[in-house]
């Protein structure tokens, strides 16, 4: 669909945290109604003011935005639903919406993750819970105050649909948000699930004073294990070169903004972590390296990151185990 032809639909964001309120006032921007469904009442007063200085400090919410803690009232019409909660929490959310979930309607996640418990991609979740509901996912480089400030950014929206995805990302496309479409879901979710695990492992290593040539390597060696893990789940390598993996692994591996590179920057430079914001690399990390484990895909960094961060393992003895493993060719598998 060319954006020209889209109407306003109804959008139902879950989640009043820095993605949600952001991606709310991008849907506002795209042409449609938006209700904002928060837990938090205190949130939902902040947004009716026309802040959330918790989440997304100076930026101005705009009045069209309709803030609740009344999850049925979020969902009461709703066109689309946009789940952006963290990851770990989607479960929970998805169970509680159900009973006031419109049929039929696409379920559009916006968390990057997987769950700790299962392994399970997010869209699976969605399709236990929500069998019928269509899922789609929205990943990308796009940091939540960015793209509330209107700064130009560009994601990718993807479905097992292909014509679903197109109109979703006709539908969520704005003059500074830019969506391409995908029929590679789990492309999609992969890509954005495990940079952010990459993105931990930046950080530590500007935090340590590694080096930005360690900082290259390692995010290029990530990247190997990323494509490495994508393709035992299906996805397809171009989707892995694509926005939500390499162009979102650019982002959130080169900047403090990012919270996951935030998180590893604080434990490179043996600061406390508690109280950190949301870094969703710590639960993915160690479901990652399992996974990697259980399938017998060849994920060094991975396993790093989630024992330094289990504590098993400091900076500098990973960095000694995968600077001194067995040398092959690049191209190796
Ligand atoms: N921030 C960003 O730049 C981007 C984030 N994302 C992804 O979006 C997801 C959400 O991130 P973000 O919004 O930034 O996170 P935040 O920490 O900013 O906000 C999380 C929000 O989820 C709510 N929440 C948590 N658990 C539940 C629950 N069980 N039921 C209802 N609400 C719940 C929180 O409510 P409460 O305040 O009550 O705890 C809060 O409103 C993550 O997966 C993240 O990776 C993706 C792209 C960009
Ligand atoms: O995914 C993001 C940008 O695309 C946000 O990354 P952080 O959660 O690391 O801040």
């Amino acid at each position: 669909m060319n954006r020209r032809d889209s109407v306003g639909w109804r959008v139902a964001v879950l989640g009043g945290g820095a993605w949600g309120t952001a991606l709310a006032l991008a849907m506002l921007h795209a042409g449609h109604s938006v209700r904002l469904f928060a837990r938090d009442e205190e949130t939902v007063a902040s947004i009716r003011r026309g802040e959330n200085p918790r989440y997304l400090p100076g930026i101005a919410i705009e009045p069209g935005i309709e803030a609740t803690s009344d999850v049925k009232t979020a969902l009461d019409g709703a066109d689309c639903v946009l789940a952006v909660t963290p990851a770990q929490s989607l479960r929970a959310v998805l169970a509680g919406a159900k009973p006031h979930m419109p049929k039929g309607v696409p379920i559009v996640l916006c968390a990057k993750g997987i769950e700790r418990d299962t392994g399970a991609l997010l869209s699976a979740i969605v399709e236990e819970i929500l069998p019928e509901n269509p899922v789609a996912a929205l990943s990308g480089p796009s940091f939540a105050t960015d793209v509330a400030k209107g700064l130009p950014t560009a994601v990718v929206v993807a479905a097992r649909d292909n014509g679903m995805a197109a109109n979703l990302a006709a539908r969520f496309s704005a003059q500074n948000l830019r969506c391409y479409s995908s029929d590679d879901l789990i492309g999609v979710e992969i890509g954005g699930a495990l940079k952010n695990v990459f993105a931990i492992a930046a950080g530590a290593v500007s935090g340590a004073g590694l080096g930005a040539s360690a900082q290259a390597a390692m995010v290029t060696r990530g990247f190997v294990e990323l494509r490495r893990i994508g393709a035992a789940f299906g996805a397809r390598p171009e989707t892995l070169m694509g926005l939500s993996g390499l162009g979102d692994l650019m982002l959130t591996c080169s900047s403090a903004q990012s919270r996951n590179f935030a998180y590893g920057l604080a434990l490179g430079q043996g600061k406390p972590l508690a109280g950190l914001p949301l870094a969703e690399g710590v639960p993915t990390a160690g479901i990652a390296a399992r996974i990697a484990a259980e399938r017998g895909i060849d994920a060094p960094i991975i396993a790093a990151v989630s024992a330094i961060l289990d504590g098993t393992i400091t900076i500098s003895q990973a960095v000694s185990t995968l600077m001194t493993r067995p040398l092959k060719t690049e191209t190796d598998a």
